[in-house]
């Protein structure tokens, strides 16, 4: 997907896509030195990563307070940050790729919307926002289990999931009880994208 193509997929304004644009150069700087995502996916980054976590803003409404877990390069977080979505906490283990996500949030003016912690989201005090997410960090049954302290009662989980996303669903069906939603993603046919709620342990 090109850049013409995710403005008409998603309407956003002109400022929104100035944004974007200098993530991608920065995305394409900096992966020259660190590995934030999969290199064959570079030439596709309005597509595969853009356009991906940019999906979500069809399913939740804007002006909630996220947790993006093992948020790497930034997906699906940082482009929900900017296209305004709501208040991100952004999450990832590994300092030098929140190094990287800190230099997006400064360059593009986001410092009231992203918050970037180094650390592991297991050993974070309790956030209590109103949805977590996350994009190939970890399965199911282990983001449930990072993320449910997290989400404040009546809060939900929106999780993009590549094609073993049934399998995982089977896994953790094992462990908790909740209600799920699963859609189509725009980008590929395999993946889904989940949408829990009324998250409990069994
Ligand atoms: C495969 S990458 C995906 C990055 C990004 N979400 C994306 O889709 O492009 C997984 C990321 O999760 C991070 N991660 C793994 N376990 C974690 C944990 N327990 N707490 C925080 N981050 C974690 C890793 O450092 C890595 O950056």
């Amino acid at each position: 997907m090109d850049r013409q193509t995710f403005e008409a997929e998603f309407n956003v304004p002109r400022g929104t896509i100035q944004r974007l644009e200098r993530y991608e150069s920065l995305l394409i700087e900096w992966q020259e030195r660190m590995n934030l995502v999969g290199p064959a996916t570079l030439g596709d980054v309005w597509g595969r990563h853009f356009a991906d976590s940019a999906q979500i803003t069809r399913l939740v409404p804007k002006g909630q307070s996220w947790l993006d877990i093992g948020a790497g390069g930034g997906f699906p977080g940082m482009v929900l940050a900017a296209l305004d979505w709501g208040k991100m906490v952004l999450v990832d283990s590994i300092a030098k790729k929140c190094r990287f996500l800190e230099a997006v949030r400064d360059e593009l003016a986001l410092r009231d919307s992203a918050t970037v912690i180094n650390g592991r989201v297991e050993q974070l005090p309790t956030l209590g926002v109103d949805v977590a997410t996350a994009r190939a960090a970890a399965p199911l049954a282990t983001l449930f289990d990072w993320a449910i302290r997290h989400v404040r009662p009546g809060g939900q989980f929106v999780f993009l999931k590549g094609r073993r996303w049934a399998e995982e669903v089977d896994e953790a069906e094992g462990r908790f009880i909740f209600d799920l939603e699963t859609h189509e993603s725009l980008t590929d046919p395999e993946a889904r994208i989940l949408v829990a709620r009324n998250l409990k342990r069994l």
